[in-house]
């Protein structure tokens, strides 16, 4: 592309949306600028997956060796502060490799914050525009905040991937993800944990058999659940917090995680002058990721899609616009099966099909109870259990696990769900035995 713009594409946020394409992109040679206001890597990286799952890892442990203590002496016990360095450590590097990935490939990236003037050209910090002949906005997601008094003594889960000190009682508002997560966590590292929930559903995307199964486990591991709460706001009280709630109910807690969703990162970005429709549920684009506005585009979690707001779906994403301006395709985009977990202790992960709609379509489900299954005896998980839905010709369609590698699980299983694969394809995939894999296949 030669155009009299200053790139032939810019990205504005370097997410996963962007950078799993830009680099890639401009490897061919096509001019890409990238603009962010914050880190490198966007969320995943520095503030979401990368961080939460390595924090996960004692927690793992800890469950585990819980589980093996006649097995194992001196049960291990986890030191958060410790456990928080450790995660910044690791996740500390991943800005600059992904800076490097980025300007290897022949990128730019420009550090500030965007904002359209035209179509055409992005103001960069209010004072430098930047024009290019198309415009990816890949600007994500931010937490959503209870909007009543007080709701500024409340964290987000940035703030509590950093806490060095566990707070005594933590009081978590939501219970999504990032609650479930977080209450998992906080709850194996010694805190006294209660999350309050709206209504009384827990993870609503998730098989609810399941989900229930989590719950009363936490609940036993001492982790409080109000249902129905309607928090109403939040005070100071000495060097405490208080909550109201309810029927003039109060709650004396230590510190508050707002995990009450995210929206989309776009308030200030001038689209209205533009012309780039959006809504509460995320900026509008056709089968082609393009807004209302042709030479712009939207990739990942801002954008308003059928697809869950996870990395895969923003990965893929990206890596069809690098293919589109590339000239390696014209074609709509036609997302694969994105799998989705959530790393309490056990996971529950999903792809496909889910078993609610199988049922109300009269798809074949058929169970395994894995925790009587040899192979998870080994680390005594009490909590596992897999469904499996297949068509009326047979082909896997979709899989749902709670068990502790229950990720792994679906991850083997996703080419026969995207593929189709029939009954006599999938006896032809033999895992490594024993493996997480080869149960998996052996119950697909
Ligand atoms: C706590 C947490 C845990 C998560 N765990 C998982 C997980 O385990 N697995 C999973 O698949 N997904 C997980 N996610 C979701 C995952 O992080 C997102 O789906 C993914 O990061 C989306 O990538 P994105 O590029 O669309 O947006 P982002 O990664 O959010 O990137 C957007 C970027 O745009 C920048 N930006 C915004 N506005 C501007 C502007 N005006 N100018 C310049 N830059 C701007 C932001 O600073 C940011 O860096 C988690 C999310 C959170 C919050
Ligand atoms: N493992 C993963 O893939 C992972 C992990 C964390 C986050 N994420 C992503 O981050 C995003 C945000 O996660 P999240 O957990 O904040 O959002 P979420 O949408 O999963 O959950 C928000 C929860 O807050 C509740 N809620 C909303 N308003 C409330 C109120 N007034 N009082 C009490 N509860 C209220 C909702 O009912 C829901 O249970 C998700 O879109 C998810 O895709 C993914």
């Amino acid at each position: 592309m030669a155009t009299n713009f200053d790139f032939d594409v810019l990205y504005i946020g370097a997410g996963h949306g962007t950078f799993d394409g830009a680099a890639p992109l401009a490897a061919t040679g096509v001019s890409v600028g990238v603009i962010e206001s914050g880190l490198i890597g966007g969320t995943c990286p520095n503030r979401g997956c990368n961080a939460k799952i390595t924090l996960d890892e004692a927690v793992k442990v800890s469950r585990e060796a819980a589980r093996l203590d006649t097995v194992l002496t001196d049960h291990p016990k986890i030191n958060w502060t410790a456990n928080v360095a450790h995660k910044q450590e690791i996740i500390d590097v991943l800005p600059a490799n992904l800076t490097a990935k980025l300007e290897d490939a022949g990128a730019t990236i420009i550090k500030g914050r965007a904002k359209f003037k035209d179509a055409h050209t992005v103001t960069v910090d209010g004072s430098r525009d930047i024009t290019a002949d198309k415009i990816v906005i890949a600007t994500g997601l931010k937490p959503h905040r209870l909007a009543i008094p007080g709701t500024e003594l409340a964290h987000d889960s940035e703030a509590f991937l950093n806490l060095t000190q566990l707070p005594k009682h933590l009081t978590i508002i939501g219970a999504g993800y990032i609650g479930m997560e977080f209450a998992t966590m906080a709850n194996e590292a010694g805190a006294d944990v209660t999350v309050m929930l709206r209504g009384d559903v827990v993870l609503r995307h998730f098989h609810q058999p399941f989900v229930k199964q989590v719950v009363t486990d936490l609940k036993q591991r001492g982790v409080t659940f109000i249902t129905n709460a309607n928090v109403q706001a939040f005070e100071r009280a000495n060097d405490r917090l208080v909550v109201k709630y309810g029927q003039q109910q109060q709650l004396t807690t230590d510190w508050i995680l707002d995990a009450t969703g995210r929206i989309p990162n776009i308030a200030d970005l001038g689209l209205d002058q533009i012309g780039v429709a959006y809504d509460e549920a995320g900026v509008h684009v056709n089968d082609h990721l393009q807004t209302t506005v042709a030479n712009i585009y939207a990739v990942g979690d801002v954008t308003k899609s059928d697809q869950p707001k996870v990395t895969p779906a923003a990965y893929f994403g990206s890596k069809y616009l690098m293919q589109l301006f590339s000239g390696q395709t014209d074609a709509p985009i036609k997302f694969p099966v994105i799998p989705t977990v959530v790393f309490t202790s056990p996971r529950i992960a999903q792809a496909g099909v889910s078993i609610e709609t199988a049922e109300a379509q009269g798809l074949d489900v058929s169970e395994n109870d894995l925790a009587n299954y040899w192979y998870y005896q080994i680390d005594r998980e009490p909590l596992a259990a897999s469904k499996q839905v297949h068509d009326k010709q047979g082909h896997l369609v979709g899989v749902t696990e709670m068990s502790d590698q229950a990720e792994d699980a679906i991850n083997a299983l996703l080419p026969a769900i995207e593929f189709k694969f029939d009954r006599e394809q999938v006896g032809r995939l033999i895992g490594l035995f024993p493996s997480i894999g080869y149960a998996a296949w052996h119950r697909a």
